[in-house]
């Protein structure tokens, strides 16, 4: 049997292959552009075009100083007027082009770049979002992949556009005089030397800086989201995290005023070098025009052509210092995008078609940290159709058995089987398909009850929802609300009272119609009237469907066909409910102070 990441042994969480923060190539930037190097050459061409009509003017210029003007030629001055008016026309239709073709190449490998990151978060198992800070994953995907825009569009413009200018500005310089060429390309590595140097310390303040927004964002979605506002207000903690807010807003401040200076400052040093250029060409040409060697003209046509060379050699030079701060959110970025999920198919899964619902426990272990077992050496085993009863003290381990059978964690040792297949040898989309997992915070999504509804099964008609919905008791109070299904549910449900949550959520599972039931019964007491509907929505849903539920309620272990008794990891008593009272242990004490209490209750 060949088994996934995350299989054979492997420790389930902190050794998980994840993707280091490494150091980012240039080359493995140019990858994102794979299937746009169609467009990417149009642009090419269009900025070499516009390359070649830029470099006309100081020629034209050149032959009205040594040619029209000192043969009094009026024809040949309009002439070369006229093509000055037009040349900038031209150069603005190409522009406009080459434009519309970057912001296509910029916006589709952003919109890539999103999409696979949002797959590969798709893929994570349950351990990568117990450890994740929602806010964190938010900032990479949205706010990262916004950051690198810019830098997109310059390496892939920029540096295409401002390459073609330095070249066929070097080569037309050489034409005209060879020796001032020299000089000319001589100054460039002075340009150069800082760059290394302002990228690093740019590069090292980017990351501070998308770090900070990652905790603003992390706070922001704890702090107003339903349970945080609630936590905020009933402990009065609003000035404290005001405070909090405030301090991180200020380290984001006073970072970009760093990276903004730091950025100023090599700017400011790169542009007093084309004067410097310019003065020595000024003073050496001009000696040779005094000398006679040289036409007014040239040096006239030579001058215009520094400006043309200093300018994208400069925006070159930070264009480089700009990728190089990026290299920093990029490394955010392909960190997530490298992750390896520790619960995925393995190479040869196959599909779990329909499955009568066996389940089998054999010789489970399971530690989130080496070394630290939450379960140890489990086995058991339900037929299809059965009712298991897990109960144990708070920590036993009872959550993170019953999520092994939708592999929301793979064991580290022993292994779970349905139908007598191993769950880690079937097609994760299949296993799930067959199990419906109904927790004791019932999640709902911010959108209509009917939409919530569909997320079990997109194509349920109107009837299946409704009938879903009777069976677990809630369509009548459905179809009373003005809005009927199409009512919105606000954040995380949170417009409906607790037990109409749960009732909703059972009939999404219902929708599923899973053979295999997962049920985490809600401890917190509803109101005797809630409740009840509740217990006959769940025994609605596990009539004829195996069922492994963390039970809370006598009537739950008083139907159970087996009851498990967890404690430390380990299965310690297991049986019916009368076996388990006469055995006087754990289970006779549980039921002393938590069954019988619920009794009383009902
Ligand atoms: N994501 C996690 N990372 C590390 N340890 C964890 C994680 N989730 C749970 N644990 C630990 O594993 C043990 C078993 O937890 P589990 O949630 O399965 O217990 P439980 O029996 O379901 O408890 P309760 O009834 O209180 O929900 C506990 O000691 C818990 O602290």
């Amino acid at each position: 049997m060949k088994l996934g990441p995350g299989g054979g042994g492997r420790l389930s969480d902190r050794d998980r292959p994840k993707a280091k923060l490494k150091d980012v190539s240039v080359k493995r930037i140019l990858t994102l552009f794979r299937g746009y190097w169609g467009q990417l050459s149009g642009i090419i061409g269009l900025a070499l075009l516009a390359a070649i009509v830029g470099l006309i003017p100081p020629l034209v210029m050149k032959e009205i100083i040594d040619k029209a003007i000192p043969q009094g030629s009026m024809k040949l001055l309009a002439e070369m007027a006229m093509l000055m008016l037009l040349l900038p026309i031209v150069s603005g239709v190409l522009g406009v082009w080459q434009n519309h073709l970057n912001t296509k190449v910029t916006q589709g490998v952003i919109r890539d770049l999103g999409l696979t990151l949002f797959q590969n978060l798709q893929r994570q198992s349950m351990a990568f979002y117990t450890d994740a800070r929602s806010g964190e994953i938010v900032q990479r995907i949205t706010g990262d992949v916004q950051a690198v825009q810019g830098v997109v569009t310059s390496l892939v413009v920029s540096s295409i556009t401002q390459l073609v200018i330095v070249a066929t500005t070097i080569g037309i310089l050489f034409a005209l005089d060879w020796k001032l060429a020299i000089i000319a390309v001589l100054i460039l590595p002075l340009f150069m030397m800082p760059v290394k140097k302002v990228s690093k310390l740019r590069k090292a303040l980017r990351i501070q800086t998308q770090k900070v927004r990652s905790d603003i964002t992390s706070q922001l979605s704890e702090n107003f989201g339903i349970s945080g506002a609630l936590l905020t207000r009933i402990f009065g903690r609003e000035r404290q995290q005001e405070a909090d807010f405030k301090a991180m807003n200020q380290k984001v401040m006073d970072l970009e005023l760093r990276l903004n200076l730091v950025g100023r400052w090599f700017g400011m040093a790169t542009s007093t070098l084309g004067p410097l250029g310019t003065a020595i060409i000024y003073l050496y040409g001009g000696f040779s025009v005094i000398s006679g060697t040289m036409s007014l003209g040239a040096i006239v046509a030579f001058s215009a052509y520094l400006g043309r060379l200093y300018m994208p050699v400069g925006t070159l030079l930070n264009l480089q210092v700009e990728v190089g701060t990026a290299l920093g959110v990029f490394q955010r970025i392909f960190e997530y995008q490298d992750m390896v999920p520790d619960v995925m198919d393995a190479p040869d899964a196959r599909p779990l078609s329909q499955v009568a619902g066996r389940v089998a426990y054999k010789q489970v272990s399971f530690a989130y940290k080496p070394g630290q077992y939450a379960l140890r050496d489990v086995t058991f085993e339900a037929q299809p159709g059965e009712m298991i009863a897990l109960v144990g003290p708070s920590g036993a381990g009872k959550s993170t058995l019953i999520g092994m059978i939708a592999r929301l964690y793979d064991p580290t040792s022993g292994s779970v089987e349905v139908d007598g297949m191993n769950v880690r040898e079937a097609r994760l989309a299949s296993l799930r398909a067959q199990i419906a997992y109904v927790t004791q915070e019932s999640f709902l999504f911010h959108a209509t009850i009917g939409d919530n509804l569909r997320f079990a099964r997109e194509d349920a008609t109107r009837e299946e929802m409704e009938a879903a919905c009777r069976q677990a008791y809630i369509h009548d109070f459905i179809v009373s609300l003005p809005e009927g299904y199409d009512t919105m549910v606000g954040e995380r449900g949170h417009r409906l009272s607790g037990g109409e949550r749960q009732r909703i959520a059972i009939a999404r599972a219902i929708l599923k119609r899973p053979r295999i039931l997962i049920l985490d019964e809600a401890t917190s007491h509803l109101d005797s009237e809630s409740e009840s509907y509740v217990q006959a929505a769940l025994e609605e849903l596990m009539q004829g469907r195996t069922t492994l539920v963390i039970a809370h309620r006598l009537s739950t272990v008083l139907a159970a066909d087996h009851i498990l008794v967890i404690e430390a990891g380990s299965v310690v008593e297991r049986g019916t409910h009368r076996e388990l009272l006469a055995l006087d242990g754990l289970y006779a004490r549980l039921y002393s102070t938590q069954f019988a209490k619920t009794e009383e209750e009902a």
